[in-house]
C-alpha cells in the first residue's frame, strides 16, 4: 500500500490535484526533514499517519466554508496547516512560527506543490495582527495560552457552521487545562474517526471565542 493510500482511505473524495500534493509531500518532507528538523528524526516514517493524517482530524470537526481565513499558530513546519490548505483549496491559510528556518520548510514545501491558499508569516504570533475566522495550533502551548493570544485574531462577523474561534489538536489528559477556561468548549475523540492505535489519545478541542 502507498504510504499516501492512508489519507484517500479517510478522505475518498479527494481530486487528482490533492492526491499528487499528498503524495509529494514524502519526498519534501524527508528532503527538508534531514536539513531543518521539523520532525523528530524517528517519527518521519510515520508522516502520513502521525503528522498528515493527525492534521487532518480538523476536517472531521469542520469543513470549512470557501473563502474561510485560518491562522494556523506555531506551524513548525506546516502542521496542521499546510494538509488543511491541500484538503481545502478555497479556503486561505496564513502559517505563523517564531523560528524563522521553520517557515522557511512551511513554504518551500508549500511553493513546491503550488498552493496557492498558503501565507506564512515569520513572527510571534502576539505580534500578527490580521484577522481570522479560526485559527488552527497543534502542540504549541496550552489552551489558556492559546487563548489569551488568539482573542485579538478572531473576527466578529461568522461564516461557518460552527461559530468562530480556535481548533488545537492534542492528546492525553486535558480535563485540567480545560477546567480554567470560561469560553465554550467542545472536544472530539479523533479514535471514533481514525482507527490506528496512534489516535486512541488524540483530540480535537475547539473553543469558542467571542
Ligand atoms: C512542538 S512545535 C509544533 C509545530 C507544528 N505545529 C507541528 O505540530 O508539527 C511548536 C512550535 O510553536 C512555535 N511557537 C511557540 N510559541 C510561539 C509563539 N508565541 N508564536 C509563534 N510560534 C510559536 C515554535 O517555534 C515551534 O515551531
Amino acid at each position: 500500500m502507498d504510504m499516501a493510500d492512508i489519507i484517500q482511505n479517510y478522505f475518498p473524495d479527494l481530486t487528482d490535484t490533492q492526491k499528487e500534493q499528498f503524495a509529494a509531500l514524502w519526498d519534501l518532507y524527508t528532503y527538508w526533514n534531514s536539513k531543518i528538523n521539523v520532525i523528530s528524526r524517528k517519527d518521519i516514517g510515520n508522516l502520513y499517519e502521525h503528522h498528515i493524517l493527525h492534521s487532518l482530524g480538523i476536517a472531521k470537526v469542520i469543513h470549512f466554508r470557501p473563502g474561510t481565513e485560518v491562522m494556523d499558530l506555531g506551524t513548525g513546519g506546516g502542521f496542521p496547516g499546510i494538509p488543511l490548505a491541500i484538503l481545502f483549496p478555497e479556503v486561505s491559510f496564513h502559517l505563523v512560527d517564531s523560528i524563522g528556518k521553520k517557515v522557511k520548510v512551511a513554504t518551500e514545501v508549500a511553493n513546491a506543490i503550488e498552493l496557492k491558499n498558503v501565507t506564512a508569516r515569520h513572527c510571534r504570533a502576539e505580534e500578527e495582527k490580521r484577522m481570522f475566522d479560526f485559527v488552527v495550533s497543534r502542540a504549541v502551548m496550552p489552551l489558556p495560552d492559546l487563548i489569551k493570544i488568539v482573542r485579538k485574531n478572531i473576527k466578529k462577523e461568522e461564516s461557518n457552521a460552527l461559530p468562530n474561534g480556535l481548533i488545537c489538536l492534542k492528546g492525553g489528559e486535558l480535563q485540567h487545562e480545560i477546567q480554567s477556561v470560561r469560553h465554550q468548549v467542545m472536544v472530539t475523540n479523533l479514535k471514533d474517526f481514525f482507527k490506528e492505535e496512534y489516535f486512541e489519545t488524540k483530540k480535537v478541542i475547539y473553543v469558542c471565542i467571542n
